[in-house]
């Protein structure tokens, strides 16, 4: 793999970045928070309306309520008090259901906003950026990162905002009620919080290594499941299921190791908050008895103590989920931040486009590889049919991709119709090629739907007449639905010839100015590819095709032979005139019809 330069990190403050990027769903955001915070205060008032009641029954006439309604009689306080928690019930399962779809539907636009914009990004990225990199880690940013920050957009937050309001209102009951309870129950709070991050870092490598030992699992898994045809062929059955279990094991440990440690948080947060519910049993209870607490307010923070217990067994989560969050915002931005290299050019050819291709003065590389072409000329004059030959690795493949446009050149240009290919639109370069591959790549479907991906809509007699011009006419008749059979996944329950002829189909049902055929024909036996030559030079007739072949035989009457070797063209012309000269072709040529 060339080194490429690492990809960008992303932005310092990942969060910050992403309020900054989505400024459309502010109002939203804030709605939810301020509906969350009606629900918190709804979620309070019965608890202090329990107190209101104690309070009602222990002093009568002389209750708060009493003052504050004038209402004398405890039946009749009582009542007023049932009616506004009735109400208050109401307006807090009210509120839950709106917070929840606000909080829920924002991180979904979230998470369908950013998942289509990394994936749109990663598409566009050049191939040699693919290529560099395991495609299992763009996949994770795309799924696994965005589904992540949904968690923390979905659960973190409201419960982060949640525990921040909670502290807050009972912070307040507890202020109007002592001044002294505040501050014992209130004291092991920032002793909790610092405690609870400092906690989280101890834990860091242990979930680190969790998650090590589940990428490592599920990679051995997906590839064994992807080589099972290897596997049965060395009956290696036994050696990879000691992988998996050995790997499978590996995770239970870390897991284990994990769970000693994290399950011990929430036990020691009750020890830390023993001072706050003693200090409120027993003073609040001695401040009763003095006279300096009322009953009801008493009894009102025997209940707020307890619910400031459960939010804070919570910080550490929330903070674990707010540092995934960030870290894999981090990532999706980091991707949305490599730039595209290979950017399209603005220029649209006249059409209809003549097809001539040329490249000129052509060095090119791989990263920041060796050379892989010099000093390459080749022009392959409109409507001619041209090879490509040459030893593996001579550069052939590259010259396609040259073409393609799927890298620049490193010095020199590439040209179409005498237009640089990178001042074209994608449309007008691509849009003008029928390519096949080598490595033929279909997608799990019918064949119509593979072959419309060359021309969306095509009618069902231009789908026939492509088969039949690359001769692949008895691979479809022999699917059960023909034209509407599946090929399977990638293609998969096709032979390797099977699935050129489609794609040759496919590259032809285009009506491509440009033929590029990357040894299109190497793995149909010898009858089958003198079909299919027939075809191609029917259909080519008119067009430019440019044809890389092992087999020299395929690439007899080309107009013009280029023989690359080691990057360089060594030599050109016809097949008859290379055979004459005595050169590397007349060589290769020998070789392969066995005289060699
Ligand atoms: N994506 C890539 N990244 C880095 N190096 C590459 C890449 N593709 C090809 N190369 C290198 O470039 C050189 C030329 O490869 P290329 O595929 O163009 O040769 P080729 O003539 O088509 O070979 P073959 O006949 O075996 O297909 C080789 O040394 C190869 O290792």
């Amino acid at each position: 793999m060339p080194d490429l330069p690492d990809p960008p990190a992303g932005p310092p403050r990942p969060i910050a970045a992403l309020w900054e990027r989505y400024r459309r769903y502010r109002t939203r955001f804030v709605l939810a928070v301020v509906v969350s915070a009606v629900n918190k205060v709804a979620d309070i008032v019965p608890e202090l309306l329990i107190g209101a009641a104690v309070d009602v029954v222990v002093r009568g006439d002389d209750s708060f309520v009493a003052g504050l309604l004038g209402v004398e009689s405890r039946e009749a306080q009582l009542v007023w008090l049932a009616v506004v928690n009735a109400v208050v019930w109401l307006v807090e399962s009210a509120s839950e259901y709106v917070s929840a779809l606000l909080f829920r539907g924002l991180a979904q636009s979230v998470e369908h906003d950013l998942r289509v914009e990394a994936y749109d990004h990663a598409q566009r990225l050049d191939l040699r950026w693919h290529e560099a990199r395991a495609s299992g880690a763009t996949l994770a940013t795309v799924n696994d990162d965005v589904n992540q920050l949904e968690r923390l957009l979905d659960v973190g937050v409201p419960a982060i905002w949640q525990t921040v309001l909670n502290v807050v209102l009972v912070g307040i009951v507890f202020a109007v009620a002592s001044w002294q309870l505040l501050v014992l129950a209130f004291l092991p709070i920032p002793l909790i919080v610092v405690a609870s991050l400092r906690y989280q870092r101890l834990l860091e490598p242990y979930y680190l290594r969790v998650r090590e030992a589940v990428a490592r699992m599920s990679g051995v898994v997906s590839a064994n499941l992807g080589g099972l045809p290897t596997i049965k062929a060395f009956t290696a059955e036994d050696r990879e299921r000691d992988r998996v279990i050995e790997a499978s094991d590996e995770y239970r440990r870390a897991n284990v190791d994990t769970i000693r440690w994290s399950a011990a948080f929430v036990p020691l947060v009750r020890v830390a908050i023993l001072a706050g519910f003693t200090a409120t049993l027993l003073v609040g209870g001695l401040s009763v008895l003095e006279g300096t607490l009322e009953v009801g307010l008493y009894s009102v923070l025997v209940f707020m103590t307890q619910r400031l217990l459960w939010p804070l067994t919570e910080v550490a989560t929330v903070l674990d989920l707010y540092q995934r969050g960030r870290a894999s915002t981090a990532r999706i931005l980091a991707l949305l931040a490599v730039p595209v290299e290979v950017d399209e050019g603005r220029r649209v050819l006249d059409t209809p486009v003549r097809g001539r291709l040329e490249l000129r003065g052509v060095r090119a590389g791989y990263g920041d590889g060796p050379d892989v072409l010099r000093d390459v000329d080749i022009v392959v004059p409109e409507g001619e049919t041209h090879a490509l030959v040459g030893p593996t690795g001579a550069g052939k493949s590259t010259v396609l991709r040259l073409l393609l446009r799927y890298d620049d050149p490193r010095e020199g240009a590439v040209l179409l119709d005498d237009v640089d290919v990178r001042q074209l639109t994608w449309g007008s370069l691509r849009g003008s090629v029928g390519y096949v591959a080598q490595d033929v790549h279909l997608f799990a479907g019918s064949v119509a739907e593979n072959l419309e991906y060359a021309r969306p809509g095509a009618s069902r007699d231009e789908l026939g007449t492509a088969v039949a011009q690359a001769a692949a006419t008895d691979v479809v008749d022999r699917l059960p639905g023909g034209l509407d059979g599946e090929v399977g996944e990638r293609g998969l329950t096709l032979s390797g010839g099977q699935r050129q002829r489609l794609a040759l189909a496919r590259a032809l049902l285009r009506r491509p100015a440009v033929l590029l055929l990357d040894e299109a024909t190497s793995a149909v036996d010898t009858e089958t590819e003198a079909a299919i030559q027939r075809s191609v030079r029917e259909a080519s007739a008119g067009r430019t095709a440019l044809v890389v072949a092992h087999r020299l035989s395929t690439v007899r009457r080309a107009d013009r032979i280029w023989v690359l070797e080691a990057g360089r063209v060594v030599e050109s012309g016809t097949h008859d005139d290379l055979v004459a000269a005595g050169g590397t072709y007349a060589g290769l040529w020998a070789v392969q019809i066995g005289e060699g």
